[in-house]
C-alpha cells in the first residue's frame, strides 16, 4: 500500500489548468451548481462543462454519468466531477465507459490517491454523505493532484487497462 505524505502537489504556477465536466442527478443538483460555480472561478480550471441535470431536464444518474464519462473517454475534458445522493451510482455507471476510471471518495487521502495512485479521471460525491464545504475542500485537493506517468503506480493502472481490454491482467515483463 502506498502512503501519501510525499504527495507531489506542485505549485499552481507549474500545473496546467484542467477542463472539467460536472454533472448530477436531481439529488445532487444543488451541489453541482455550487461546485460548478466554484470550479468556474478556480485558477486550476480552464473550463467547466455542465452536462446536467438542468432545471428543464430530468435525467437519471446513469444518463448523466454516461454523458460525462463520454467526454472523458473522448478527451474533450480532462476530468469529471459527478454528484448524486451517495456518489455510488454515478461511479458505477461512469466505470462502464471504456478507459474511464471513476471513484467515489469523501476523504482527503482517497481523493488524492484516486489521482496519484489510480489515475482516476472521474470523482463522485454523495450530496447525502458530505456537506458542501467539505466537497469544495476535496475538490480543491483533487484539482491540485496530477498523475505521474513515471510513477510505479502507472504499471498497475496499465493492468487495469489490460483487464478491461482483454479480460485479463497482463503481468509486466520480468526485468
Ligand atoms: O447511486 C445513486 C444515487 O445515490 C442516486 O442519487 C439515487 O438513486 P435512486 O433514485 O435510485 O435511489
Amino acid at each position: 500500500m502506498t502512503a501519501f505524505p510525499r504527495i507531489p502537489v506542485a505549485g499552481p504556477d507549474v500545473l496546467p489548468p484542467l477542463h472539467v465536466a460536472i454533472g448530477a442527478d436531481r439529488a445532487g443538483q444543488e451541489y453541482k451548481d455550487a461546485l460548478g460555480e466554484y470550479l468556474h472561478q478556480h485558477h486550476l480550471v480552464a473550463s467547466v462543462l455542465d452536462v446536467g441535470v438542468h432545471l428543464w431536464t430530468e435525467e437519471a444518474y446513469p444518463q448523466i454519468a454516461e454523458a460525462a464519462a463520454r467526454h472523458v473517454a473522448e478527451a474533450t475534458v480532462d476530468r469529471a466531477l459527478l454528484i448524486c445522493h451517495t456518489g455510488l451510482g454515478m461511479a458505477i455507471a461512469a466505470n462502464k465507459m471504456s478507459g474511464v476510471r471513476a471513484v467515489t471518495a469523501h476523504d482527503s487521502l482517497s481523493v488524492r490517491a484516486s489521482v496519484l495512485s489510480n489515475n482516476a479521471q472521474v470523482l463522485t460525491f454523495g450530496a447525502g454523505i458530505i456537506g458542501l464545504t467539505l466537497a469544495k475542500q476535496l475538490a480543491e485537493e483533487w484539482l491540485a493532484c496530477r498523475f505521474d506517468p513515471a510513477a510505479s503506480a502507472a504499471r498497475k493502472v496499465l493492468m487495469i487497462h489490460d483487464l478491461e481490454r482483454t479480460g485479463r491482467t497482463i503481468p509486466p515483463p520480468v526485468s
